[in-house]
């Protein structure tokens, strides 16, 4: 099964578009946890188990935990969530981008050691430093286009070059991701919630690949413009895929004992909004 179809079977599942994100903060963990990072699994754990069947993937961020060396509850995290949740995919938010010979280790890093489905890549250096895991079938990686954060505009919005009828660079890295880079169909983009005008030229650019959409929830990004600009559907049958990632909206929804049921509660909140963009 591609990648893409365990998006959809996880969208038709559960009946959601959501994402939680995995981003354990030892300063930001309820009170009773609070500080210490050896919790980092049984935090996640338990919002996984709390949300497992209101998502269309889990995304955990890998940063958070080889920060304070916690690689291996990491480990354990991926297999919890293939164990028990076997029919969502896991996003690996690594955004890694190396010449070949050293993605190839990146690859394997996601792949075996993690075990995850999919993972997130920087395209800045180029097709060679994305194919190693184009080689990996049925896996996944969405590739930076419009991001969520302002210094985007930095690059992503540049216009390729002053020639009439020249693409802006996210425009042309979606054109890329939907032709001629997509060697077996395992490529998706990332575009911000953050940029729905952006999220809907993307789209226009390319039309079929799934979209990771971060940025909806702490950084405000606007959910119902979001599906209206990305999510494309004929005969109620889902034709370009999204998974709308909110992390810490879901994980820090309560600080005290329940965190895990209010974990649940805001999820339930958010997928139900975007279910009712879809239907709009
Ligand atoms: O690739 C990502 O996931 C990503 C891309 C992007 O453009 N913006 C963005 O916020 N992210 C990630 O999405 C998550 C957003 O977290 P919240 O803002 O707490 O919902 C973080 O893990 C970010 O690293």
């Amino acid at each position: 099964m591609t990648f893409t179809e365990k998006l959809r079977t996880a969208e038709r599942t559960n009946g959601s578009l959501l994402c939680v994100g995995l981003d354990p903060d030892a300063a930001k963990l309820p009170a009773a946890l609070r500080g210490d990072v050896s919790k980092y699994y049984d935090f996640c754990a338990a919002i996984v188990d709390a949300t497992a069947d209101l998502v269309i993937a889990f995304k955990p961020q890998i940063a958070y935990f080889a920060a304070v060396g916690a690689e291996a509850q990491l480990e354990r995290l991926m297999e919890h969530m293939r164990r028990t949740a076997p029919g969502v995919p896991i996003i690996l938010d690594a955004k890694r981008g190396d010449i070949g010979s050293t993605a190839e280790q990146y690859a394997k890093e996601a792949f075996e050691r993690y075990g995850a489905d999919c993972v997130t890549l920087s395209p800045f250096m180029g097709f060679d430093s994305v194919q190693p895991y184009l080689k990996y079938h049925g896996k996944g990686a969405f590739l930076l286009c419009r991001t969520s954060n302002t210094g985007g505009d930095d690059l992503q919005p540049q216009r390729l070059s002053e020639l009439p009828g020249q693409p802006l660079l996210y425009e042309h890295i979606a054109a890329l991701a939907q032709g001629p880079w997509n060697l077996n169909g395992q490529l998706g983009l990332v575009v911000g919630a953050t940029y729905p005008a952006e999220i809907e030229r993307v789209r226009a650019v390319a039309p079929t690949v799934p979209l990771l959409i971060p940025g909806v929830g702490a950084q405000g990004g606007d959910a119902v413009a979001t599906v209206k600009a990305g999510y494309r559907a004929a005969n109620g049958e889902t034709t370009a895929p999204i998974v709308v990632n909110s992390s810490r909206a879901i994980i820090y929804a309560s600080s005290g004992a329940d965190f895990a049921q209010a974990a649940r509660t805001a999820a339930i909140a958010t997928r139900d909004q975007l279910r009712a963009a879809q239907a709009s």
